[in-house]
């Protein structure tokens, strides 16, 4: 009946929402707000994890049938991405006089270098989206989200490297695609045409030590992202079973994920390997009480690895910045190292079939899928596709299990090995 979906949307976003009220004010805490002194982690009570799914979902599918096919078209709009680029590269957030709790459009004009108008314009259009608000005319206050940006550093360069590294690589995705059809080249990307180099990001970004210190602080503060945590990966995988053993965290940037794990299972060793610059960052803000437990190496991981016979060989968030091509190399390069009992954990996004999970996790999961297409060449990957991948690599390499840890975005995938000594020539096939 004609109608019937809307009331339905409407009846669960009711029950939702009133259970999620009585909930929160159980535990005295406050209602959601924009409010600037919001808490941020207020919404991410596992208790409530459900009905604010079902919220998130409901409001997605009523909106767009209240928008209709025009609106369905038309409202997305790309421009937001033009006040936030300018937010972070004028340091509007992080100049924001913090012992103040209101500036004028004319004082943060001062300091961000551009003319009042310009930042009465911008602020004005990321209002819309709740980042600062006008409580009076021209004068500007935090709202919750501006003051996440203004006090953590973390965030604050995530949304640097996703305005000025990503950003620009996504307008450039389609030219890239039709420039260099069927190419599986890290360097025939809408990165390249953007940043106008012919060199694969990770290897553009070493050239510039800011450019790769902001990426690594964005993989940092994204590891503590909803549905990123490293709680997923240290409960996701039978660590306690090793006992006392070696992880080496392939890929493994400044190495918050594997300190994440040694803290919880003390009796392992984890060996953080990266690119140069990218160690050596981990390495100055390891914490003292990890200095005995974690050793960082520089590696790249093309080349043989050198640590022979881990326990586990930990790839989380590798492989999917990579085409098909290039990521059975970095699986081919770890064969030389594996003993029977090595286990390589895959810690990465499994597209799902279509339409089989929420259409907001889905459209999240194909965003970075386009993501690893607009910047990398590359590629998120179904469970065929993984399967395929490591049968592609080697045929000894063995698929497991495949988990998805609950509230996790990343599946934790084990991968067993067939072969039968320390690097088994058949190996290097
Ligand atoms: C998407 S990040 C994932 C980081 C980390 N594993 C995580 O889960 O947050 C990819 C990492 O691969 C590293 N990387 C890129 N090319 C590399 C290479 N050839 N050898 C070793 N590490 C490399 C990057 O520096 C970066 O830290």
């Amino acid at each position: 009946m004609a109608g019937s979906r809307i009331a339905e949307l409407a009846s669960l976003i009711a029950n939702s929402t009133a259970y999620i009220g009585t909930h929160l004010a159980a535990e005295g805490h406050p209602t959601p707000s924009f409010d600037v002194d919001q808490p941020t982690h207020l919404l991410n009570d596992s208790k409530i994890a459900t009905s604010r799914r079902n919220i998130i979902e409901a409001t997605d599918e009523l909106n767009a049938l209240m928008l209709g096919p025009v609106g369905i078209l038309t409202s997305p709009s790309h421009n937001f991405m033009i006040s936030l680029q300018a937010i972070y590269r004028l340091g509007i957030a992080t100049g924001f006089p913090h012992k103040k709790s209101e500036a004028t459009f004319g004082e943060i004009a001062l300091y961000s270098g551009v003319c009042e108008s310009h930042v009465r314009r911008i602020l004005r259009h990321a209002m819309t989206y709740r980042i600062f608000c006008e409580p009076r005319k021209g004068v500007v206050a935090h709202t919750a989200a501006s003051k996440l940006l203004a006090e953590n550093p973390l965030m604050h360069e995530w949304i640097g490297m996703v305005s000025e590294e990503m950003w620009p690589a996504a307008t450039r995705a389609v030219d890239a695609l039709t420039r260099w059809p069927n190419s599986e080249e890290p360097y025939h990307s809408g990165f390249n045409i953007a940043h106008n180099t012919d060199k694969p990001v990770f290897d553009e970004l070493a050239k510039h030590p800011d450019r790769e210190k902001r990426y690594a602080a964005a993989m940092t503060w994204f590891s503590t992202g909803p549905g990123l945590e490293t709680s997923h990966i240290v409960n996701g995988f039978a660590w306690e079973n090793i006992g006392k053993g070696v992880i080496v965290d392939v890929g493994g940037s400044q190495g918050v994920v594997g300190a994440a794990i040694v803290r919880a299972f003390p009796s392992l060793h984890c060996i953080v390997q990266d690119q140069v610059d990218v160690v050596k960052v981990g390495q100055q803000n390891l914490q003292p009480e990890l200095q005995t437990r974690i050793t960082f190496m520089k590696h790249d991981f093309f080349e043989a690895q050198p640590i022979k016979a881990a326990n586990v060989y930990l790839l989380r968030w590798i492989l999917h910045d990579w085409s098909e091509k290039y990521a059975v190399q970095i699986l081919k390069a770890l064969v030389p190292a594996l003993t029977q009992d090595s286990k390589l954990v895959i810690c990465e996004h499994v597209l799902p079939e279509p339409g089989t999970v929420p259409i907001c996790q889905e459209r999240a999961m194909r965003a970075f899928d386009l993501a690893m297409l607009e910047f990398h060449n590359a590629k998120e990957r179904d469970i065929d596709d993984w399967v395929g991948l490591l049968a592609m690599a080697d045929s000894r390499f063995r698929l497991l299990d495949c988990k998805q840890p609950p509230g996790s975005r990343l599946a934790v995938m084990e991968v067993g090995w067939l072969g039968d000594k320390v690097g088994d020539k058949l190996g290097s096939n």
